[in-house]
């Protein structure tokens, strides 16, 4: 290697455990691996319309504590056994944040929030989480931002978003292709819509790339094409919920011959980020499916136990429990309340 010409602006390199050692670390068993798979396939069958609920993808914007989440998921499970009839809850579990510029980057990336950057230690944390959330049969989603970290970890999402800001990505449309669970892809931060259709197309086709393997390995992967995908709305310059968005987009994945399934994300610009307004989106979704809109699949909830959002402190022990470090989050009796509403209002269609 010759320093003049390489690594100019690389510090340190670190290497970590593979894959395989962490999954030794924290391995699964029958009950893990039920969960995952009940959800994977249930999930497939509520995009293919044979499972005629509403998937509801619900929980904090990003998991920064492991207690507060693991209290989150002990009441989310309670009440998606409640609503089993009408939806098929699936906590958000969101390791990876994405940023428009720079911010923390997620429990992976900086665990313990002081840009320590503690890689390893947030993929054993992540880890640990998600056998827990498995272990309650509570379905777990989460957003694949980074390319290498689904070796670790991917074998515990039975739903899969790809973000506003990756889904015109090839990187993320040559993994998603991959993927074995249903992957949705939002639209862009400036309401496109295309690059969601394009990515759905390009997912549905095999691809070649290079990754790591279990073993920690450069290879290459060679997928056979994900099909289980749909797009998501997410609000760009303007929110994109209501009946005439949903209508127009019905109408051009219909023009391409894709039978139109529809999750709305009903955080992000459809509240404006204000997440008191995500029931304003969610009570829109209830009046349409209410009218007989058949296309609108599922819809994205960011709730967390507390209402809000609080900066990171310098001194964590002035960290308020339970509430969003990231987006605005709604509090877990105000979710409750919203998704029980929402149920009535379906079911007097
Ligand atoms: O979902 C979380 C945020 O909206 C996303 O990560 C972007 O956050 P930022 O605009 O605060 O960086
Ligand atoms: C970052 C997220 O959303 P988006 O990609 O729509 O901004 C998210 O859901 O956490």
């Amino acid at each position: 290697m010759d320093s003049r010409i390489e690594n100019l602006n690389v510090s340190v390199e670190q290497s970590i455990i593979t894959p395989i050692e962490l999954k030794k670390m924290y391995p699964l068993g029958e009950k893990h691996i039920e969960t995952v798979n009940n959800g994977q396939t249930i999930i497939k069958n509520i995009l293919n319309g044979s499972d005629k609920r509403i998937l509801a993808v619900v929980g904090p914007c990003s998991i920064h504590d492991i207690k507060s989440a693991k209290e989150y998921a002990q009441k989310l499970k309670v009440l998606a056994d409640d609503l089993k009839d009408d939806l098929f809850i699936v906590m958000r579990v969101y390791f990876e944040k994405p940023r428009t510029t720079v911010g923390w980057k997620g429990l992976i990336n900086d665990p313990y929030m002081d840009n320590s950057c503690e890689i390893q230690d947030g993929l054993k944390q992540a880890r640990e989480l998600l056998v827990y959330i498995a272990e309650l049969g509570l379905p777990a989603a989460g957003e694949a931002l980074d390319i290498v970290t689904p070796q670790y970890i991917q074998d515990l999402f039975s739903w899969t978003a790809i973000g506003a800001r990756t889904t015109e990505s090839q990187s993320h449309r040559n993994m998603s292709s991959g993927l074995s669970s249903v992957v949705g892809f939002k639209n862009g931060t400036d309401g496109n819509i295309d690059i969601a259709i394009n990515a759905m197309q390009a997912v549905a086709a095999s691809h070649n790339f290079v990754s790591i393997n279990p073993e920690g390995k450069v290879a290459v992967i060679h997928t056979l094409g994900n099909s289980n995908t749909h797009i998501i709305l997410r609000g760009g310059k303007k929110p994109n919920f209501e009946a005439q968005h949903v209508a127009a987009i019905e109408k051009k994945l219909t023009d391409l011959e894709i039978v139109p399934r529809i999750m709305v994300d009903c955080s992000h610009a459809n509240c404006y980020k204000k997440a008191g307004k995500q029931e304003v989106v969610l009570s829109s979704l209830a009046d349409q499916i209410a009218n007989g809109n058949k296309s609108i699949m599922g819809f994205m909830i960011e709730s967390h136990l507390n209402f809000g959002k609080q900066s990171i402190p310098s001194d964590q022990s002035k960290l308020k429990y339970g509430v969003s470090v990231t987006d605005e989050c709604l509090d877990f009796e105000a979710t409750e309340k919203i998704l029980r509403e929402f149920c009535d209002r379906i079911c007097e269609k």
